[in-house]
């Protein structure tokens, strides 16, 4: 049977980036990381953030969707992974990523749900070359997000209590020291998720606001 990784990745398959895309690196782009648990409303403000301030919204887990869809020879190793709430290896998901980065037209991203763990995190900054201008931490009870995954009605496979339960360990486990990580470096902007989707958004847009004054445009281009 197949084991889960301390890091909460799956322990298969290992990805040769690409090359051609490897070799470029994302320098100069605006990257904003969203992370809390599932079901804290990452997809839901991203969305948000997306319109309102004119970012490329990229969805780690559907970009995984939309390999899984292009019938590559990952695709079953990536639904077993979102099946049991593991992390798919890193290599695959910065490859992913980046080059979903570099087909944009944009240059300033909001990426949901990633990175995951610290070999995410590490291969973001090693292989990519990116280090996100702020992290947004959506800090979300276990009782309220286990509610609205268990409500959420779009036909995830991973949205079972069998699966939430394990989606919720990897999230406290392998998660939040990524979140801890970046906190101890003063760059992550906490926002109680708690409430309606409406008053997550003002909280956010004050959070963007707040750095946009701060940096000026050099960094922080709304
Ligand atoms: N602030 C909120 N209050 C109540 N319900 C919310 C709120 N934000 C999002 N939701 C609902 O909760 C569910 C989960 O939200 P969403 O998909 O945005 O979470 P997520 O963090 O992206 O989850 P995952 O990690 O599984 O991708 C959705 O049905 C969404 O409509
Ligand atoms: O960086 C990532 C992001 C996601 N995954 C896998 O996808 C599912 C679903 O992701 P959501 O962000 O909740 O939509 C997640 O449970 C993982 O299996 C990943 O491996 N790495
Ligand atoms: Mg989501």
């Amino acid at each position: 049977m197949e084991t889960m990784a301390k890091d909460g990745a799956a322990q298969e398959a290992t990805v040769t980036p690409n090359k051609d895309v490897s070799e470029d690196n994302l320098k100069g782009y605006t990257v904003i990381y969203v992370l809390g648990g599932p079901g804290s409303g990452k997809s839901t403000q991203c969305a948000k953030i997306a319109t309102y301030f004119g970012f490329c919204h990229l969805s780690v887990g559907d970009l995984l969707e939309a390999e899984v869809e292009t019938r590559s020879e990952y695709g079953k190793m990536i639904e077993d992974c979102k099946k049991e709430g593991k992390l798919v290896p890193s290599d695959l998901v910065v490859k992913l990523l980046q080059q979903a980065m570099q087909r944009s037209q944009n240059k300033k991203f909001v990426i949901d749900g990633f990175p995951r763990n610290e070999e995410n995190r590490a291969a973001a900054e090693s292989f990519m070359k990116i280090e996100p201008d702020f992290v947004l931490f959506l800090d979300c009870s276990e009782e309220e997000m286990k509610r609205r995954l268990l409500n959420r009605n779009q036909g995830r496979v991973d949205d079972n209590i069998s699966t939430i339960q394990k989606r919720l360990k990897v999230y406290f486990e392998c998660t939040l020291p990524v979140i801890n990580y970046y906190s101890a470096e003063g760059n992550v902007r906490k926002i109680d998720a708690e409430r309606s989707p409406e008053e997550v958004f003002e909280a956010i847009k004050d959070v963007f606001f707040e750095l946009k004054e701060k940096h000026g445009e050099t960094r922080m281009t709304l």
